[in-house]
């Protein structure tokens, strides 16, 4: 069993068991109590109390050496221990897919336990994590932070209860399922498969037969909620699929969000995904618009993000993305090129059901001509520079 005592957010760190027992036997003792009564760390005394064993541990420090008069100040700490009883079963999660959503979420599931430190020795963390990613080395930072390493989709399913996928697009959540070394072929009864991926109804239900064919159980879980959301584990699981399994992924999706959603029958959680992900990328390009036709006509648009900021239209995007996209930048969270296929596959969707949308269709060309010419991977804000290119041309 590992224990977590730690903030969420943390940068980590190695540090070496003997410093670790200094650090609460010498001086430092003030540090201990200081960071406990804060309620970011325990002190081991705390631990050992509640009757852990102390194996090794990771430290860790949010600010170089802490910053604070004591040099351990806003430190923290990863903790390999054992309960006295060691007989309980560590519920075993996989993680397919580290990019900037996948990451932040396995992460969160691998410091899982702090806030329960302070229960019982035996909700210490609760998740023996097992990670796994196309390109090997974005592997490397959860792995010593105490995540195993996946060799593959399958062997990772396989030595799984439960397993996330979260992939780019259709085409990688399907590779990633159901390819040749896929998670497909890692499954078994007993097992669940959870796709956190923003997909369209069709690969959603595509995978899920997939899945149950093994016996195991599928829920597709896509997330509202950017990168941030993501670090802080406030997203917003849109589920839907078997109920037993939303049942017993419960919990790690509370490790991950704020709030969920069960929608019913797999298809449901993409729909109402695509849905909100339609409405947002055209209020950005709208946005974007006003941004740019008020400055033409010599407004001050940090004014124009104030004036809307306290009217009806206001939403915590546009206050949150607008001042950067003043200064021409784009710092991404949410990838253009997500952006666009998501609002693809929405109006592929409304094709399907027979409901026009002719602002999301003019609103996905506007995103698929920002893509082509260069701006995919920019956060999708840079929807504004399109919009510049196209007044100039
Ligand atoms: N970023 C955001 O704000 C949000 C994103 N989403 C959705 O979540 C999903 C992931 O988004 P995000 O983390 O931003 O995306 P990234 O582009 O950062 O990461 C994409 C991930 O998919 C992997 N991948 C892509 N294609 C394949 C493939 N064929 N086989 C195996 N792995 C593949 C990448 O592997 P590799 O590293 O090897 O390239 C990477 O791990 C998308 O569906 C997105 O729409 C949902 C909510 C918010
Ligand atoms: O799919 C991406 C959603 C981004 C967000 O909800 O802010």
């Amino acid at each position: 069993m590992k224990a977590v005592v730690m903030a969420k957010g943390m940068v980590m760190a190695h540090r070496p068991l003997p410093m670790l027992n200094s650090m609460f036997s010498r001086s430092s003792v003030s540090f201990a109590e200081s960071v406990f009564f804060q309620g970011c760390v325990a002190p081991l005394s705390t631990l050992r109390a509640r009757g852990v064993r102390i194996r090794s541990y990771q430290g860790c420090s949010s600010s170089g050496n802490g910053g604070g008069s004591s040099p351990w100040t806003r430190r923290a700490f990863v903790v390999s221990a054992s309960s006295s009883t060691g007989d309980e079963k560590q519920p075993s999660v996989g993680f397919l897919g580290l990019g900037i959503m996948g990451t932040a979420m396995a992460r969160n599931l691998i410091m899982a336990g702090a806030d329960h430190l302070y229960v019982t020795a035996t909700d210490t963390l609760r998740y023996d994590v097992t990670v796994w990613n196309r390109s090997t080395s974005k592997c490397d930072p959860l792995i010593s932070e105490g995540a195993k390493r996946g060799e593959s989709p399958e062997q990772t399913a396989a030595a799984c209860d439960v397993t996330f996928a979260m992939l780019a697009d259709p085409a990688g959540a399907m590779e990633v399922a159901c390819g040749p070394q896929g998670a497909v072929k890692g499954l078994s009864a007993g097992k669940g498969y959870v796709d956190v991926s923003t997909v369209d109804d069709e690969t959603s239900k595509a995978i899920a037969e997939a899945v149950r064919k093994t016996g195991a159980e599928f829920l597709e879980a896509p997330v509202s909620g950017s990168k941030k959301p993501a670090v802080d584990g406030t997203l917003i699981f849109l589920t839907a699929g078997d109920k037993p399994l939303f049942e017993r992924a419960s919990p790690m999706l509370d490790v991950m969000g704020k709030s969920k959603f069960y929608l019913g029958e797999v298809g449901n959680g993409a729909a109402m995904k695509l849905v909100v992900n339609m409405v947002m990328g055209s209020m950005m390009a709208s946005f974007s618009e006003g941004l740019l036709l008020g400055a033409k006509t010599g407004l001050d648009p940090k004014t124009i993000i104030e004036v809307i900021g306290q009217g009806a239209i206001s939403a915590p995007m546009f206050a949150m993305k607008g001042p950067s996209m003043v200064e021409g930048q784009y710092p991404t969270a949410f990838p253009l090129k997500h952006q666009q296929k998501d609002l693809r596959l929405a109006v592929e969707l409304a094709d399907k059901v027979g409901q026009p949308t002719p602002i999301a269709a003019a609103v996905n060309d506007l995103y698929a001509q920002a893509k082509s010419n260069g701006l995919g991977d920019e956060d999708f804000s840079a929807i504004i520079e399109a919009l510049k290119v196209n007044v100039n041309a």
